[in-house]
């Protein structure tokens, strides 16, 4: 049998360990689902929507370094977008697959389903151009290896998404065979000399300074390269406290003794902030300072910054160019000068441990119980995702225990991100145990992806928390828009078992039917467990009133009149 455009991209996608393709079948891509399927190192997974498909493979992608979503042109494509704008706030390679037109149709200005209408379908293109880091559409089956080729590449190097656009009549065309592998995924590696200059500046620089701490940010892991190990060798390497930005919870072992909390401002943990404030040199490795990481602007760190990214470094006199954040960590290890003098100042300021109450099991649920009893179920197996909302901030206060991983989509921040990323993840990692904690306002908006976790078998506990609506825009800024309608959650997770499921839904209006639900989650092993935990709707934490706050005054700043 001949090899085709289709066998091609299907290949280049096993070969760099994809080994499942999330997909919605329209009439522009069914070949190419074909040949997709035809792979044996692709499993096809199916999704109720395009929204819930890419925010899958954005799940799937913070698991397995690089994704594949598979959609129908414009109506399916311009879903999918959302969840390749994620992707790329978030640095993460999905490969985002669209069907298109049939070639012939452009030239003979055939109007087609599925398009504006007009015989201009080059739309989808330019706007994946704006979300992506290369959008490419084949017109000729000759051109497709060199396309692929290249957007795949860009998309593993920049850690963004990419594009890549197919006529429905191309897939099935003719096309050779691919050539080595390494083309596409060989690294960039560091310039050598760039390397070297930029680890003893900085450790020169740094060796002039009395109190180094160490900020880690988001970008940590993306840039992989071994980069987490690093810079666990560079922090042991200098002694100093290190802190974490929320949406790199996790990406520092909470354990270490250097750890010195989550560094967010008004509402970080562990007094993180005084001993970031107290410092007199930040090297930030991966960070990034948005309103919300800063909480309206108001936790900006105010010393210049050592800035550590994945492609190069920069600080006061400095900037190099081609340097490797794995690399770079390694070898500033090498050279820094020991200085512990944050981390001595931080265990005299340190916080002692809070006692957390335990509710008897009779008390009415609130926010603190939840959060009690899902600490008590975080171990090395676990990967806890956190939506959008109050979660975010009863996530980040939560202890991970070594091996405790942690997912959040701080800043994309899409509403009901959770339940298809985590669906995601979970197939790529049935080995780790998920629990995902999500708001009622949240799950409203993908809830249709606990039947692919029912249909996959995936033993995902949800936690519901049912507060009655939108509780962080209530808190930013309240209004009639931030009610919805409740549904019965338990109900609905029932019925998206259908005739073979195993889903199960549960409700807890008190401490003790939680303990039991959970206990109940743990048993459910063949399929998914969501519990709807009712509480107060203004139940919310203190950090989410602190943050909403002066995140509502950032949104409020006067327009800068003309001149001013
Ligand atoms: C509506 C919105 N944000 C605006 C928004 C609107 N649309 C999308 C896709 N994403 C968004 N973040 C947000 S954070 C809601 O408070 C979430 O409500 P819920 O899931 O119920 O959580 P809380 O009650 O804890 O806030
Ligand atoms: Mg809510």
């Amino acid at each position: 049998t001949k090899y085709t455009v289709g066998d091609y991209l299907a290949e280049r996608l096993a070969q760099i360990g994809i080994r499942h393709h999330f997909v919605v079948p329209g009439d522009y891509n069914l070949v190419l689902l074909d040949k997709l399927q035809a792979n044996p190192n692709l499993t096809e997974v199916g999704c109720a929507n395009e929204l819930n498909c890419s925010l899958a493979a954005e799940g799937y992608a913070r698991a397995n370094g690089v994704s594949a979503c598979v959609v129908t042109f414009s109506v399916g494509a311009l879903s999918a977008f959302n969840g390749t704008g994620s992707a790329y706030a978030e640095n993460l390679p999905l490969i985002l697959i669209s069907g298109s037109p049939n070639t012939n149709d452009a030239s003979q200005f055939h109007l087609l389903h599925h398009t504006l209408g007009t015989t201009d379908y080059s739309y989808q293109l330019e706007m994946a151009k704006k979300i992506t880091c290369c959008a490419v559409a084949v017109a000729r089956a000759h051109e497709a290896p060199r396309l692929i080729d290249r957007a795949i590449r860009h998309a593993l190097l920049a850690r963004k998404p990419c594009y890549i656009e197919i006529p429905t009549n191309l897939s099935g065309a003719e096309c050779v065979r691919p050539g080595p592998i390494s083309a596409v995924t060989d690294p960039v590696t560091s310039d050598k000399a760039a390397l070297a200059a930029a680890a003893n500046c900085a450790s020169e620089y740094l060796s002039g300074k009395l109190k180094p701490v160490i900020l880690v940010g988001p970008k940590l892991r993306r840039a992989g390269d071994g980069a987490e190990q690093a810079l666990i060798k560079l922090a042991e390497a200098m002694g100093c406290a290190v802190a974490v930005q929320p949406a790199a919870k996790g990406m520092f072992p909470e354990d270490h003794k250097q750890f010195v909390g989550i560094f967010w401002g008004t509402v970080s943990t562990d007094a993180a902030d005084s001993i970031v404030h107290w410092a007199d040199a930040l090297l930030c490795v991966g960070t990034a300072f948005t309103d919300y990481s800063t909480v309206g602007w108001t936790a900006m760190p105010d010393i210049p910054l050592m800035a550590a990214e994945m492609d190069h470094v920069t600080f006061p006199g400095a900037h190099f160019s081609r340097v490797r954040l794995g690399e770079f960590l390694s070898h500033l290890a090498t050279t820094v000068k020991f200085n512990n003098s944050t981390m001595i100042e931080y265990n005299r300021l340190k916080p002692d441990p809070v006692l957390v109450r335990t509710a008897t099991p009779s008390d009415e649920l609130t926010r603190k119980e939840i959060s009690r009893q899902i600490q008590a179920l975080l171990d090395s197996k676990t990967t806890l995702f956190v939506e959008t909302g109050d979660s975010w901030f009863n996530g980040v206060q939560l202890k991970l225990p070594p091996g405790a991983l942690f997912e959040i989509e701080m800043a994309w921040g899409h509403i009901g991100w959770s339940i298809p990323a985590a669906f995601g993840y979970a197939l790529r990692h049935p080995d780790r145990k998920i629990i995902v904690m999500v708001g009622d306002g949240s799950f409203q908006v993908t809830a249709q992806e606990v039947s692919q976790m029912v249909r996959f078998n995936l033993p995902i506990t949800i936690v519901l928390i049912n507060n009655r609506g939108y509780t962080i825009e209530v808190e930013i800024h309240d209004g009639s828009y931030n009610k919805i309608k409740n549904w019965n959650y338990a109900l609905l997770v029932q019925a998206f078992n259908g005739e073979d499921g195993n889903a199960k839904g549960l409700t807890a209006k008190t401490a003790g039917e939680l303990q039991d639900a959970i206990k109940a989650a743990e048993e459910n092993t063949k399929g998914p467990t969501l519990i709807e935990c009712s509480i107060d709707q203004d139940d919310c934490s203190r950090e989410l009133i602190t943050w909403g706050h002066f995140v509502a005054a950032a949104n409020a700043r006067p327009p800068r009149l003309p001149g001013v």
